[in-house]
């Protein structure tokens, strides 16, 4: 398969003001991202989802590492090579109720890339072709053509979200970097808006790189599935395989807390309870990150990093020296 996005040793570290220590919010990630899959990062809140995604989208200069599009480091872009690169990757985020202008009418909230790139000679749209986009988008995705001169707060939660996903989709990108685009929804929304996302990635052609922190949504909507642990990833995977054998200590305790319909195998199996809280992302580590909390810590694991490996040479990938 086609690697679109490939992403190599990435660090994300923020200073913190009065003290020489840093967040260390992604700390050493490799990952690829291939043409037309949906690739979905789970883990707990704070564990560096949504700075991965940041960093990705070079909203950040990454403190190490490289993230390659289409082969190309975009950090070595000039200023106008990378808003060029960028229309091809679009985010869309968690809470729709924010991230859309109020005081802009749907037209003007979804034409406003179309704009921007437009002034400044990337592309070459006129009013009329951008109005006509405008509406053809607005089809794409679910919602009617005679409501573009209305104001988002005339729109339900997921018609909201319906209207952020047509304007990431305005500059034609091939990829979308998707912050919990469903977590603020009712559930009953959440399923319509997944179902829209699968068949615009169906039509489209686009690769996802999809935050949730539910397993469940994660699991429907995944090609393959990385799980993040405090900057860290400590394990890729084909979805199905993922949730049927997970294999770190970590996910199996984050798949473990998922309740299963079942009620005869809800009852019998196993649920992991890890000890303690996530460490500070502040302390530099010398030994496994998960450490601190793993119920089969071995003493090698204390001053020793387990790499992501394939396990028998297969796409799904660990990090931890119980594998090795
Ligand atoms: N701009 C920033 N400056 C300083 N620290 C930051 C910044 N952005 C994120 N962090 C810290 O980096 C760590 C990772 O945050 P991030 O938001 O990436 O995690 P997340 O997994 O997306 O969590 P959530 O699900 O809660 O959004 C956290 O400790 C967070 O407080």
């Amino acid at each position: 398969m086609e690697k679109i996005l490939e992403v190599k040793g990435l660090k994300q570290h923020f200073p913190i003001k009065g003290s020489k220590r840093v967040i260390r919010a992604v700390d050493g990630i490799d990952f690829d991202l291939y043409a037309g899959e949906t690739l979905g990062l789970v883990g707990e809140s704070g564990c560096g989802k949504s700075t991965t995604l940041r960093a990705i989208d070079q909203l950040y200069i990454p403190t190490e590492g490289v993230v390659n599009f289409e082969g190309v480091d975009l950090a070595s872009l000039s200023k106008k090579d990378l808003i060029t690169a960028r229309q091809n990757m679009q985010m869309v985020f968690q809470d729709p109720y924010d991230s859309l202008n109020p005081r802009m009418t749907v037209s003007q909230i979804i034409s406003e890339p179309l704009e921007i790139y437009n002034s400044r000679g990337i592309i070459k749209l006129s009013k009329k072709e951008i109005a006509d986009r405008v509406e053809e988008l607005m089809e794409t995705v679910g919602l009617s053509k005679f409501f573009k001169n209305r104001y988002p707060h005339e729109f339900s939660g997921g018609q909201k979200q319906r209207i952020g996903i047509a304007r990431a989709l305005a500059l034609n990108p091939k990829v979308l970097l998707l912050d919990e685009p469903v977590s603020a929804l009712d559930v009953s929304i959440q399923a319509q808006i997944l179902n829209l996302l699968v068949d615009l990635q169906r039509k489209l052609g686009l690769s996802y790189l999809f935050i949730a922190h539910d397993l469940a949504v994660i699991e429907y909507i995944s090609d393959r599935v990385a799980v993040m642990y405090l900057g860290t990833m400590v394990e890729i995977s084909p979805s199905a395989e993922l949730y049927e054998k997970p294999l770190h200590p970590y996910t199996k305790a984050l798949l473990s807390a998922v309740p299963i319909p079942d009620p005869e195998i809800e009852k019998s199996r196993e649920r992991i309870i890890l000890e303690g809280d996530v460490p500070s992302p502040d302390v530099e580590r010398v030994g496994c990150y998960f450490y601190d909390r793993c119920p089969k810590k071995m003493d090698k694991c204390k001053n020793n990093i387990p790499k992501l490996t394939s396990v028998d040479g297969s796409e799904h990938k660990v990090a931890c020296f119980l594998y090795e």
